[in-house]
Formats: C-alpha cells, sequence, structure tokens
C-alpha cells in the first residue's frame, strides 16, 4: 500500500555555521495493505518526517515514495489531491475547527474534495454512528472531552472513505481510560473498514494493542522491523529493546535483583520463554529431576495478539553440580540468562 525505496530527507542547515539534517537516512519500507503499522523511536528519529512524506506534505530529498501504486514524490498538486483523499490523518492535538460544530469539522473534508452537498447528510451522519457520536452533532468542539475530540478527528479522516491511516500520537494527549477506547475504535477502522494504518507513538502499550510490525526509527534509520510478537518477545537493537523494556522486564533491574538477593539463596537465572518453545512445566520436570530447588523471585507472563511470552527469574538451590547440569539442560529448551547485579554494571547500590 505504501513503499518507501531508498528515501532520504536532507533539510539544509538553517545558517552558515549549521549543519545539514539528516531526517531519514536511506529509508526501506513496505507497508502491507491491511496491517497497522505502528512506528516508534525517540524524538527526532525520523517518524514525523517519514509521515510527512507519505501524504507528500514534503518530498524526499533522494528515492521514491509510492502511495497505492502512483510514485508520489513526481505528482502535480492537481494530481496529489486525488492521492491525499486516500489518505486520512489524525493529531496528537485533534487539529479541529475549535468554533465549528462537530457537524461541520467532518463536513470540512467533504467540501475540499468536492462531494455535492446533498450527499453530506448520510455520509456524516454514518460516520458519527460509526465513532459513537451521533448525539453530537450540532455541538461545538471546544466543548467536548478530549476523547470525543479525537473521534471527531477520525469521523474527519475517514469522511472521504481513504484506504489509508496516518496516525500521529493520536493517544499521547488522553488519558489511559479514553486511550484504550480511541484504540478500539481505531482497531474497528482497521478491521471493520479494512483501512491501513500507520502510527507513530512512543507509547509501547499502544503498539502492543494495535499494530500487528512494529518499525523502530533512530537517527533517520528503520533499525528493527518485525511483528509485534517478535519484537516484544525478543527485542534485537538496543533502541528496541529500551522501548520494549517500557512495558515488559527482561529479569530484574539490578536494584531490583540485589534486594532480591537479599532474600534469596541460591543462583539467580532468567529463563526467556516463547510460543513454540518449552513450556515452565517441562523445565520444572527438568529440575525435579535433578532435585534442584526452584522458587520464582521474579517475571511474568505476557499477552501480545494472542501469543505468550515471559522471562521468569528463579532462585535455584541445590547440590552444585546438579545446578549446573541443570540450567545447561534447560539452556537447550528455553533462552537462559544470568541477570546481572547493579556492582557488575557499575551501577550504584541505593
Ligand atoms: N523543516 C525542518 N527543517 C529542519 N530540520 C527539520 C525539519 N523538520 C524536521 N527536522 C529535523 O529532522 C529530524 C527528524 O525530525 P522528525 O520531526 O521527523 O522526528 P520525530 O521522530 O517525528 O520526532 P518527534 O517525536 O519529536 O516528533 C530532527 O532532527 C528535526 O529537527
Amino acid at each position: 500500500m505504501i513503499r518507501l525505496a531508498d528515501v532520504s530527507r536532507v533539510f539544509p542547515a538553517r545558517s552558515r555555521q549549521g549543519a545539514a539534517v539528516t531526517a531519514l537516512d536511506h529509508v526501506d519500507l513496505d507497508v502491507r495493505a491491511g496491517e497497522v503499522l505502528g512506528v516508534v523511536g525517540y524524538s527526532g528519529a525520523g517518524k514525523s518526517t517519514l509521515l510527512r512524506l507519505v501524504n507528500a506534505l514534503d518530498r524526499p530529498t533522494s528515492g521514491t515514495v509510492t502511495v497505492a501504486g502512483r510514485e508520489v514524490s513526481g505528482l502535480s498538486e492537481r494530481a496529489l489531491r486525488e492521492v491525499r483523499r486516500d489518505i486520512g490523518m489524525i493529531f496528537q492535538q485533534f487539529n479541529l475547527f475549535a468554533s465549528r460544530t462537530v457537524w461541520g469539522n467532518i463536513a470540512y473534508p467533504l467540501t475540499v474534495a468536492g462531494v455535492p452537498k446533498d450527499q453530506h447528510r448520510d455520509r456524516i451522519s454514518q460516520l458519527l454512528h460509526f465513532v459513537g457520536l451521533a448525539d453530537k452533532a450540532h455541538v461545538h468542539v471546544e466543548q467536548l472531552s478530549g476523547g470525543q475530540k479525537q473521534r471527531v478527528g477520525i469521523a474527519r479522516a475517514l469522511a472521504t472513505d481513504p484506504r489509508i491511516l496516518l496516525a500521529d500520537e493520536p493517544t499521547s494527549a488522553l488519558d489511559p481510560q479514553t486511550t484504550a477506547e480511541v484504540l478500539a475504535l481505531l482497531r474497528r477502522v482497521n478491521e471493520e473498514l479494512g483501512v491501513t494504518i500507520v502510527l507513530i507513538t512512543h507509547e509501547m502499550e499502544v503498539v502492543r494493542s494495535l499494530a500487528s510490525r512494529v518499525a523502530v526509527m533512530e537517527a533517520g534509520r528503520i533499525v528493527e522491523l518485525g511483528d509485534t510478537y517478535d519484537v516484544f518477545a525478543a527485542p534485537q537493537h538496543l533502541a528496541t529493546q529500551r522501548f520494549v523494556s517500557t512495558l515488559v522486564e527482561k529479569g530484574p533491574q539490578p536494584r531490583a535483583l540485589d534486594r532480591l538477593r537479599e532474600r534469596h539463596a541460591g543462583r539467580m537465572v532468567t529463563l526467556s520463554f516463547r510460543d513454540g518453545d518449552a513450556s515452565p512445566a517441562d523445565v520444572f520436570a527438568a529440575f525435579i529431576e535433578r532435585g534442584v530447588t526452584f522458587e520464582l523471585v521474579h517475571g511474568g507472563v505476557e499477552d501480545v495478539h494472542g501469543r505468550t511470552f515471559g522471562h521468569l527469574t528463579f532462585a535455584l538451590t541445590g547440590e552444585g553440580a546438579a545446578v549446573a547440569d541443570a540450567v545447561s539442560y534447560v539452556a537447550t529448551l528455553v533462552e537462559v540468562t544470568t541477570p546481572a547485579p547493579a556492582a557488575e554494571i557499575g551501577t550504584e547500590a541505593p
């Protein structure tokens, strides 16, 4: 649905002494029809620049951007208007006309697209029902809550029946409950209407709940791209590991480990379980067979779109050779790591 091929965007230096900024650095990306692609990255990684190239608000310095089979980088303004009709956009701060009514906001893109006035009523009322605001049609948007404003934003973005929705931090201004409601609505946009969604966010919970794939950006590059489950269960790049660790810890943090050691004797190991690997029951059996006592001291099981993984840390006690044998056997079943205490990684203990 969207293809970036070897795309770079370099912003020239703002002053004579300044340096040019490479916002996108030779990016290749395919967004599949019908998917929800989450794009994560720290501030300045190039996420917004990427979205602006997709809806042709900006042009690449080199490389090509293709949307629904049309290369947007070479199109005239007139041809671009047609492509943009196929792309809806929602924003963190909603970007609505504050003084207009809900109806007026949703009517706006229809007017711009030249949809005859007599067709507005049915379309707007259909959209209002879809986003759950049928009773708010004539309310001014400034009277709405944040969640309701984003629903209007979504209705407006869908007005011209686009195949693509670009979402730039759509829930970052919302509280957790409202975030969940807006995410549920976006899921319906994807599943019921078949709209392909590209979603920029820094919230990994949003990625986990909505995205089928994740692209992680750093310094203008996509440093990791994979199915959401794989990215959460086994993040490869350091930036990805940092994002995932905001939601899922791979073993206790050094300070927590220090405290665990005060309360639990034995050797600490973290076992990482994934779908398709051996189960915890297989591992427990291996410990029991070798006379090793195990105590779960940290961790949990996570669910990503119905598939599970977990990082469980155990304190193992028993005869030294038996513990060593059990650990090396278990390492043939699942990934085994030894959590590092604070002193070993140079973090000061409290
Ligand atoms: N119009 C511009 N002129 C000059 N530099 C720009 C321009 N737009 C973006 N940049 C620079 O390009 C880099 C990428 O910016 P971009 O806004 O795409 O990042 P981002 O990942 O979306 O960050 P954020 O999460 O803060 O929005 C940054 O260093 C930014 O300062």
